[in-house]
This record gives structure tokens, C-alpha cells and sequence, in this order.
């Protein structure tokens, strides 16, 4: 069995690749990173270190590596005679691997099984994003003679794999948590045979559990982080008006997902309790910095922070904690992180209004607006 996977950055090779591996999947890696291919390319196995409570070695092998830059036309035939192909990239990068895949499928023979497709990315239904990427690609018309060669299901990914140390070579230093969930309605009772993964029939209570408890704790302790001055997620944690302000964004979520998805309240309590000691793992050197990359996408209408606080105020609740997660996400002024030098930029800039609306996608006539314009006040005037 063979698949492809597009960004063997962190959760590419922590996360994906060996899952993927273990599976008894042959992966190839595909990355525009020359240094990082060369080196995968000229390897024959690398490590993965479960740190953590119960810390574990992975070894990693029956890889290869390719240049989707410099090697298009040879990923195009890797992924044509592929079973899967997964991406890690970020949710901004699936435009530019989608027309490879489209020329991929145009390239598959019909005689073969479905080409399996999962985007393993941060955010809410990313494979459809692919897909939708793949039809801007191809064209309509074009898609539709090659759509019964693929499935596209959605996934959730759950593993903190900070950045990596920088002799660390190709080894990944990864949390000993993970979960990888998938929707199972896609594949029609033929799932791929991936032991460590877990389907099911419904992905949306799955990825805003994750996204909306994982990512908005993880993010909302990065931000409050940065702005205390430490640098690392698990001594952010360990500040205790963090770790009450952060628990107080988890419970906000906690009432929206036990009442949107009907989740059990207690469950759903001992999983963000379980977050919270995730991010405090003594042994995870995760920084702040990486967790709060990228604010403008982590600000986004559907993501982390509005999406909760705007389906909390849509049900007429105000989300005091989560506008508090949100205050210090726009003060994440940090210069290595272009985002967040594009966002200073917005706030100093323009008024309150066209900023709120520029950087959260809400409109005026939103309920959730008015509070977050007051954020966009108080911070514009450093108050
Ligand atoms: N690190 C984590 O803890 C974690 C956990 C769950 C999900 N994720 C998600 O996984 C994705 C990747 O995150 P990461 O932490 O591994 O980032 P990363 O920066 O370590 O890896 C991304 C990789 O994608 C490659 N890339 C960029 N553009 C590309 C292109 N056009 N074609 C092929 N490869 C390309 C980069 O060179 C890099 O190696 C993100 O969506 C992230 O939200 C990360
Ligand atoms: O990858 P991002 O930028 O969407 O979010 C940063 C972290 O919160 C994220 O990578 C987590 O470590 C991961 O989502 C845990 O599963």
C-alpha cells in the first residue's frame, strides 16, 4: 500500500507518516523544503520521541522523499498509482498542492480503487477545502470526469508536535497523546486499514471538539503567554491568572459544544481538564510563538475564537472569557510572524469597525461585532 503526503514539516512526520507507517503503508513524503526532501531522501529511517508520562521510540522507514517544486510530474505519478494521499501543510497552502492532485486523478487509471484523500489539517472540513480547490483546478466539467477515481473525507488531528530542536535532524520530538479521527460515510464500508485512526459517521461534533477545546486553549494560553512574557507554552500554563483566564475560555466552549452537540457535560469537563495538562507537559518545549503563528487565520470567522464566541452570541450569551482571549490575540505583536505584522499593521491603521470586520469576517449586523469592536477599541487605544 502506498500514500502520499504532502508538508513533512512537524505533524507530517511526528503524526501522519507514522501512523501512516505503522499501518504498513510505504509513505512518500512530498515538500517544496529542498534541505529537508534532500535529507528525507537521503535517509532510511528517522526517530519519533514520545515524550510525556509514558515516553516511547518510534523508527520510522519505507519512506521516500520528493520535490513537489522542482518534481511535480513525479508526485503526479507517485499520487496517480497511490492508495491515500494526506496533506499537512497548513489550511492556506491546500490551493497550491490541489492542482497536482487534480492532475493526478486525471493521470489514475479507472481500472484502480478510488484515490483515498484526507487533508489533516487545523481546520474545520479542510478535505473539502481540497476538494474545492481541486475543482477551481480542473474546472467543473474537467472534475466531474475524474470525481468516481477519488473519496474525499474530513479528519481530526490531534497530536502537539512543537517545533523542533535545531540539531534535531529528521526526529520529531511529539507529546505522547494522539488521536486521528475520520468520517467513515465517504468510504462507503470499505475504511482504509488504518489501525491507530477511528472512523465516524458524523466528523462536525469531532473537529470542533478538538478545535474549540484543543486549539482555542492551546491558542488563548499562547497569546495570554506572549503577552506575560514567557516564552513557552507549558511555563504560560503554569501562571495562574493564565491557567484561571484559559479554563474560563475552555468552559465557554464546554457549554457551547455540550449544547450544540449534546456532548455529556462531565465528559466533556475531564477532556478540557485533560488539555489543560497537555499543555502543561514539562517535557513538550513548545513555544508560544509557535502556537499563536499565524493570528489572522486563528481570528477567522469559522475558527478558534470567533467561531465559538460567535455561536455563543448567536444563542445570546456573551463570551466575556473568549473576548478576553481575543483582546490579547490582537496584542500578539511578535515581528517573526507575518500575520501578526499584517495584523499590527491593520489595527494601526484602520478605524475599530473596518478593522473588526477586516480581521474576524463578522459583519455589523452581528451580535458577536459590537463586543468584539469594544476589544478592537480598547486595544487600538492601549487601554
Ligand atoms: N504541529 C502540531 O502540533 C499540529 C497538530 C495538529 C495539526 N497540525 C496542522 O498540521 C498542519 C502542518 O502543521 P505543522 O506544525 O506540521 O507545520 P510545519 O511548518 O512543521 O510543516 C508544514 C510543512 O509543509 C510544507 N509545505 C509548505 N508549502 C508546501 C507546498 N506547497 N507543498 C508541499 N509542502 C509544503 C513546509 O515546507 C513544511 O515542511 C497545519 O495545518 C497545522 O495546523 C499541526
Ligand atoms: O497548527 P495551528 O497553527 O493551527 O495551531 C497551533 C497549535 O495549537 C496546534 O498545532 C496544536 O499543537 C495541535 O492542533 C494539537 O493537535
Amino acid at each position: 500500500m502506498k500514500a502520499v503526503h504532502f508538508g513533512a514539516g512537524n505533524i507530517g512526520r511526528g503524526f501522519v507518516g507514522l501512523i501512516l507507517h505503522n499501518a504498513a503503508y510505504e509513505v512518500v513524503f512530498a515538500d517544496v523544503n529542498a534541505e529537508l526532501i534532500d535529507a528525507l531522501a537521503s535517509s532510511t529511517s528517522y526517530q519519533v520521541f514520545e515524550v510525556g508520562m509514558s515516553p516511547r521510540t518510534w523508527t520510522v522507514d519505507n519512506y521516500r522523499a520528493l520535490n513537489s517544486a522542482t518534481h511535480e510530474a513525479e508526485v503526479v505519478a507517485e499520487i496517480a498509482t497511490a492508495d491515500i494521499v494526506t496533506t499537512a501543510v497548513g489550511p492556506n497552502i491546500l490551493r497550491f498542492v490541489a492542482p497536482v492532485i487534480g492532475r493526478a486523478l486525471q493521470a489514475r487509471s479507472a481500472d484502480l480503487p478510488p484515490l483515498q484523500v484526507m487533508a489533516c489539517e487545523n481546520a474545520i472540513n479542510a478535505t473539502d477545502a481540497l476538494r474545492g480547490h481541486i475543482v477551481a483546478s480542473l474546472g467543473a466539467d474537467a472534475f466531474a470526469e475524474v470525481e468516481a477515481k477519488a473519496i474525499f473525507a474530513n479528519t481530526a488531528v490531534d497530536r502537539i508536535v512543537p517545533g523542533q530542536a535545531p540539531d534535531a535532524g529528521l526526529d520529531v520530538t511529539v507529546e505522547d497523546f494522539f488521536e486521528w479521527a475520520i468520517e467513515s460515510p465517504p468510504f462507503g464500508g470499505a475504511v482504509p486499514q488504518i489501525a491507530e485512526a477511528h472512523f465516524v459517521p458524523d466528523l462536525a461534533p469531532y473537529i470542533e471538539r478538538k478545535l474549540f477545546t484543543v486549539n482555542t486553549g492551546h491558542a488563548a494560553t499562547a497569546y495570554l503567554g506572549y503577552e506575560h512574557g514567557v516564552a513557552t507554552i507549558a511555563e504560560a500554563i503554569s501562571v495562574p491568572e493564565i491557567f484561571t483566564a484559559v479554563k474560563a475560555v475552555l468552559h465557554e466552549t464546554r457549554d457551547l459544544l455540550v449544547e450544540k452537540h449534546e456532548f455529556n457535560e462531565a465528559v466533556q469537563e475531564t477532556y478540557l481538564e485533560k488539555n489543560l495538562a497537555r499543555f502543561a507537559n514539562p517535557y513538550l518545549p513548545d513555544t508560544v510563538d509557535r502556537v499563536g503563528r499565524a493570528p489572522l487565520r486563528k481570528l477567522s470567522r469559522t475558527e478558534r475564537f470567533i467561531g465559538p464566541a460567535s455561536q455563543l452570541a448567536e444563542r445570546g450569551v456573551e463570551p466575556v472569557a473568549l473576548l478576553e482571549a481575543v483582546r490579547a490575540a490582537l496584542r500578539f505583536d511578535f515581528a517573526g510572524d507575518e500575520e501578526a505584522v499584517e495584523l499590527q499593521g491593520i489595527l494601526a491603521t484602520l478605524g475599530a469597525a473596518e478593522a473588526t470586520e477586516r480581521i474576524t469576517g463578522l459583519g455589523a449586523e452581528h451580535p458577536l461585532f459590537e463586543m468584539v469592536r469594544r476589544v478592537v477599541v480598547s486595544v487600538q487605544s492601549n487601554a
